[in-house]
This record gives structure tokens, sequence and C-alpha cells, in this order.
């Protein structure tokens, strides 16, 4: 029921959707940072390899992080 309830709210007011490219120099904490929005807590990392991208929604609002 909270599905299809979801699934109708989206229907009717789409969420917006914004692109975004976190840059910084090496061991700063994007990744950190990238984790701590999508899952709410700090997660141990490793230096990245090519990139990591994740889709968060925030207040009806779509974020694909990068
Ligand atoms: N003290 C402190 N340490 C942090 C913070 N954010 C990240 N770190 C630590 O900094 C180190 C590097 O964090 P990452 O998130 O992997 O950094 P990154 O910018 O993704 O690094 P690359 O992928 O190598 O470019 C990790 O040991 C984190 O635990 C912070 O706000 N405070
Ligand atoms: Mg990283």
């Amino acid at each position: 029921m909270g599905a299809m309830m979801s699934r109708f709210w989206f229907m009717l007011f789409p969420a917006k959707e914004y692109k975004i490219v976190v840059v910084g120099l090496d061991n700063a904490g994007k990744t950190t940072t990238l984790y701590k929005l999508h899952l709410g807590e700090v997660v141990t990392t490793n230096p990245t390899v090519g990139s990591n991208v994740e889709e968060l929604v925030y207040k009806n609002i779509r974020f694909e992080v990068s």
C-alpha cells in the first residue's frame, strides 16, 4: 500500500533531479561525505580508483552524486 501511494505521489509530483560532481584533493573526505549522505553513517574507506556514483533523495529532490 505504501509503495503504491509513493508511486502515485511521484507520478503527481515528480522529483526534481540534479547531478552533482564532488571534486577535491586525494584523501580530502569525498567518499566519506558521499556515503554519509547516502547511508547516514560514516564508513571506512579506501582510496577511490575511478569514481563512486550514488543516487540520493532529499526532500523530493533526487541527486545523482559522483
Ligand atoms: N578527522 C576527519 N577525518 C575524515 C573526515 N572525513 C574523512 N576523513 C578521513 O579521511 C580519510 C580519507 O577519506 P576519503 O573519504 O576516503 O577521502 P577521498 O577524498 O574519497 O579520497 P580519494 O578517494 O583517495 O580521493 C579517511 O581515513 C576518512 O576516515 C572528517 O570530516 N574528519
Ligand atoms: Mg574516495
